[in-house]
């Protein structure tokens, strides 16, 4: 019979385990300080629970980390880790080091609804929710985990589409029974669903950063269906009710494709679009996908557009494109490895 995985449970889950259990109620914090403290691997090693009570709970759970199965290693030193969710089912999480910082990109779904024109995990369609056990893990489990100083939630999938798994997971990592981190150090991506923005703006601190890609309605639903649910200018007029100005961040995402939306008659509507809205805005380097007949603007384009943009008081800068000898784009590894698999 397989067993529950504790890890993944906010302090209110552990509480009605320990509960069921007949466990006295601090054990549940004792059991949270276990997993998202001293991050054991067993719940033997739980050595403040009662023997009794470490047999009771390993009769029907375990902490659930499992190691990553995969590694591909870029020459810049960014790692693309491929983790088991399923039968012949994998996601990945790409460790990205830095010269101050470290971040993990991380996945929130295998495959995606939303088919975005350009992204390999919209290509894959969707297979499924991960759950907080899942998405916690590629952190937990990364073996650079204690290296980490940022988490970004921008790996496979749409996070605001799996919206109460990924809520229970930023609870763990910034709670002070959990992680404690600070919720400065996470950054969620999103394409803006209108079931879910609001929720997460209202039930997290976390940073935001909204995937724009085209500021004109009709041009933004070519490349992502999902504006025809939920446009832009509705999405910019919702977070125009949020305070951005202080410690939370608000950036947007826009990915610079030539002779598609990289000239300066896009900038100015961006300009237009984003007036009185504190934020930023990060221009993304395409990454080619097969069969997709985009391409990627050259670098001096992306400058004049960063400084057109700067310069008309929209704050703009240029992502710098790690691990581009793995890369290909997000959800290749995991796409390739489910084929792989198939064949055998
Ligand atoms: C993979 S998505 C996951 C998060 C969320 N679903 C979203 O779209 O924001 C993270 C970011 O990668 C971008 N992206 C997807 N495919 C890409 C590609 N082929 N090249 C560059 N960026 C890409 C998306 O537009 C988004 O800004
Ligand atoms: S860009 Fe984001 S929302 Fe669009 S298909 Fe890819 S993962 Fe899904």
């Amino acid at each position: 019979m397989s067993k529950y995985p504790l890890l993944g449970m906010t302090l209110a889950e552990l509480q009605s385990v320990v509960k069921s259990l007949g466990m006295p109620r601090f054990a549940a914090k004792q059991i949270a300080a276990w997993l998202y403290d001293k991050k054991v691997s067993s719940i033997d090693e739980m050595t403040n629970l009662s023997l009794n009570n470490r047999e009771a709970l390993k009769a029907e759970y375990e902490v659930g980390g499992e190691a990553p199965v995969d590694a591909m290693c870029s020459v810049d030193g960014t790692i693309k880790y491929l983790y088991r969710v399923g039968e012949n089912i994998f996601v990945e999480a790409v460790y990205i080091p830095d010269d101050d910082r470290a971040t993990l990109c991380v996945s929130s779904q295998v495959g995606c609804k939303m088919n975005c024109k350009f992204c390999m995990t919209g290509k894959q369609g969707f297979t499924t929710n991960l759950t907080a056990n899942q998405i916690l893990n590629q952190i937990n489990s990364l073996p650079e985990r204690d290296k980490l100083t940022n988490v970004v939630l921008m790996g496979m999938g749409e996070p605001l589409d799996n919206l109460d798994e990924v809520l229970k997971t930023l609870e763990i990592l910034t709670s002070s029974y959990g992680y404690g981190w600070s919720p400065k150090r996470i950054t969620l991506s999103s394409i803006g669903l209108r079931k879910g923005l609001q929720r997460f703006i209202e039930e997290s601190d976390c940073h935001l950063a909204i995937s724009l890609h085209s500021p004109f309605p009709s041009q933004r639903s070519e490349l992502m269906p999902a504006e025809r649910a939920f446009s832009i200018t509705e999405i910019v007029d919702l977070l125009k009710n949020y305070d951005f100005s202080k410690q939370r961040r608000l950036s947007f995402e826009y990915i610079v494709f030539r002779d598609v939306n990289d000239s300066l008659i896009y900038a100015k509507e961006l300009v237009k679009l984003l007036r009185g809205v504190d934020c930023r805005v990060n221009l993304i380097r395409f990454h080619a996908i097969p069969g997709v007949d985009l391409k990627g603007a050259d670098m001096e384009t992306m400058t004049t557009f960063r400084d057109y943009l700067t310069s008309h008081g929209v704050f703009t800068t240029i992502r710098a494109s790690r691990g581009e000898d793995i890369f290909a784009a997000c959800g290749m590894l995991s796409t390739s490895k489910q084929g792989e698999n198939n064949k055998n």
